[in-house]
């Protein structure tokens, strides 16, 4: 295979209708997925099964979501530290964010969305339960990879069972000015896998992690980013670096941007597997709950800052 420009994160083609486990075809998307991952630690993937009435419509359905009421958008908590409404803060003053957990589940949608209109509201309960339901299928493609990559089949039952999705959906004011202003600022997510996609106002960047050079997203029709959480660099023992990224913005649009976060689930102890671990790769993490971690995160520094992951169980 022919070597990446180091500075254009490759786009993966995943809208073929017959990519399944076994095919050369999953072979081949497979091996660009590992290039990929070893180059920059993430990529672009194209992926085409979430109707483009849908993915059109969320945009709006987010420009109605946040121009409801403060104290409406407050009442989105949740237990777990980050999946519930972010918003006001002094250090990211544009940003906001809702979560939804295990979106892909129509009743669950509907249940959160009656704490934004207790009348329900059909049409965006729909519109977010069909985004997640078709995106998780390139979650679980994407994963299903990786754990052959790295030889771990005998795993991919447990690995898909302990995850569970939280989409979170975001908006970024525009900030007024010609200089871009920080959005979000670099960070790495704590989760397995984090699929990001977003409307006509670009903004993300993303560090390679073999050079250390910030790419910025310019997405193209179909085009999602897929980076890699902490959770997922610590199970695989340091096999796969988590990916930096970040926004910045200009101009007086709002950038909305949607995140399917596939975590694992609360109460699950991630632990390397013995494969993965040996003298040339001494385990580099005990045993963690990663609703544990956010709680450790939030209690320290805060998210935003550096990796708490070596902080809380580094070896
Ligand atoms: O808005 C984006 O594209 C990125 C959001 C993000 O990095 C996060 O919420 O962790
Ligand atoms: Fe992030």
């Amino acid at each position: 295979m022919g070597s990446l420009s180091d500075s254009k994160l490759p786009a993966i083609d995943f809208t073929k209708p017959d990519l399944k486990p076994g095919t050369l075809q999953w072979d081949s998307v497979k091996a660009q997925v590992q290039q990929a991952l070893q180059q920059f630690g993430c990529f672009e993937a194209l992926f085409d099964k979430i109707p483009l009435e849908i993915r059109e419509a969320i945009f709006g359905a987010l420009e109605e979501l946040f121009d409801l009421p403060l104290e409406i958008k407050t009442l989105n908590v949740s237990k777990t530290p980050y999946h519930g409404y972010i918003g006001q803060h002094p250090k990211i003053p544009l940003f906001e964010s809702i979560g939804f957990d295990d979106a892909h589940v129509l009743e669950n949608v509907e249940a959160q969305t009656r704490t934004f209109w207790p009348q329900g509201n059909a049409s965006f309960s729909k519109i977010i339960q069909s985004y997640a339901k078709e995106l998780r299928e390139l979650d679980q493609m994407i994963r299903r990879m990786i754990l052959e990559i790295f030889q771990l089949e005998k795993y991919m039952e447990e690995h898909m069972d302990s995850s569970e999705y939280l989409l979170k959906v975001m908006k970024y004011k525009g900030p007024r000015t010609s200089e871009p202003q920080v959005g979000l600022g670099a960070h790495t997510d704590m989760d397995l896998v984090t699929i990001l996609y977003q409307n006509e106002v670009n903004g993300l960047g993303l560090q390679s992690s073999s050079t250390g050079e910030w790419i910025d997203w310019v997405p193209s029709k179909d085009s999602f980013i897929v980076t890699i959480g902490e959770s997922l660099h610590a199970w695989l023992n340091g096999r796969l670096k988590a990916t930096y990224h970040r926004v910045m913005l200009n101009g007086d649009k709002p950038r909305y941007s949607v995140g399917l976060f596939t975590v694992p689930k609360a109460g699950y102890m991630i632990r390397a597997p013995e494969e993965l671990v040996d003298e040339a790769h001494p385990l580099l993490y005990k045993p963690f709950d990663y609703a544990e971690l956010l709680r450790f995160h939030v209690s320290n520094e805060g998210r935003y800052t550096q990796s708490g992951l070596k902080g809380y169980c580094g070896v």
